[in-house]
């Protein structure tokens, strides 16, 4: 049983420190930025990989601090990733991060993390995430490319007609409910 309630964060609005350079650091980054090109990321290293470096140099929303931890980097912070190579440091991230109810990841430890990043399809508006619960991020990301072949490219133009039909749609929230309801149920294929 997977308890985890996912949300969608508009990471553009919202502060999150990423700690450590490295590989690690980078493929969250990555994974981050590929879904939300414009999230505001403070990434604080004593040193920045190339690929790192690479991916963040022309980013305006993401700022490259070097330099070792420090709890004065948590101020003003939504949100934690601990990606260091170091374990002791990264539980003390984990822990002044908590200490000020941040929520936090320490990448691949998933018994010290509040969240876990997840396998995201995007088909413009359409976004599905997808959590094994820690159990295996491969069939995640097997998943995510699975779900990235068979969901059409037409889904966008979809949701979009959908929006602009229900836009028309003059009477009350129930009236608008059925309606919609009626007009998408060849989607499911029964009822
Ligand atoms: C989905 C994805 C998103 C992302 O990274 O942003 C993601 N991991 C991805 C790939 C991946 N990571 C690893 C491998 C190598 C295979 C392997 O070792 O199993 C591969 C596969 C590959 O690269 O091919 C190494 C690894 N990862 C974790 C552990 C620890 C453990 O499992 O105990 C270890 C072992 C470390 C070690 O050996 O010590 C843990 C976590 N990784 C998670 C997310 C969270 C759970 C998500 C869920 O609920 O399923 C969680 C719990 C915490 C977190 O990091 O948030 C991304 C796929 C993106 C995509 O392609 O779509
Ligand atoms: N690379 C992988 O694919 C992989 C897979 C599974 C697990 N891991 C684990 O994940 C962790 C990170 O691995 P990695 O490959 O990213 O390591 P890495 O050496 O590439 O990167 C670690 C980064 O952390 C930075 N750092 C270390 N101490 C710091 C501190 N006190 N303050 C700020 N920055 C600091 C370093 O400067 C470096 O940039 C390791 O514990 C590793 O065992 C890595």
């Amino acid at each position: 049983m997977n308890h985890l309630y996912p949300i969608f964060l508009k990471v553009h609005e919202l502060n999150i420190l990423l700690v450590g350079g490295g590989n690690v650091g980078t493929e969250k980054l990555e994974f981050l930025l590929k879904s939300s090109p414009e999230a505001q990321v403070t990434a604080v290293s004593k040193e920045f990989s190339q690929s790192f470096l690479d991916l963040a140099r022309d980013r305006k929303s993401v700022q490259m601090v070097e330099d070792s931890y420090d709890e004065k980097y948590l101020s003003s912070k939504h949100m934690v990733i601990a990606a260091t190579d170091d374990k002791e440091v990264n539980k003390q991230i984990r822990d002044e991060a908590k200490a000020r109810f941040l929520l936090v990841n320490v990448a691949d430890t998933p018994d010290l993390c509040d969240f876990y990043l997840g396998g995201i399809v995007t088909k413009g508006n359409l976004k599905v995430a997808i959590s094994t619960n820690g159990k295996s991020p491969t069939a995640a990301k097997r998943l995510r490319q699975l779900l990235e072949e068979v969901l059409p490219e037409e889904m966008d133009e979809l949701l979009d007609n959908l929006n602009a039909y229900r836009d028309t749609l003059k009477g009350d929230f129930e009236y608008k409910v059925k309606a919609m309801n009626k007009i998408t149920k060849g989607l499911v294929g029964k009822r």
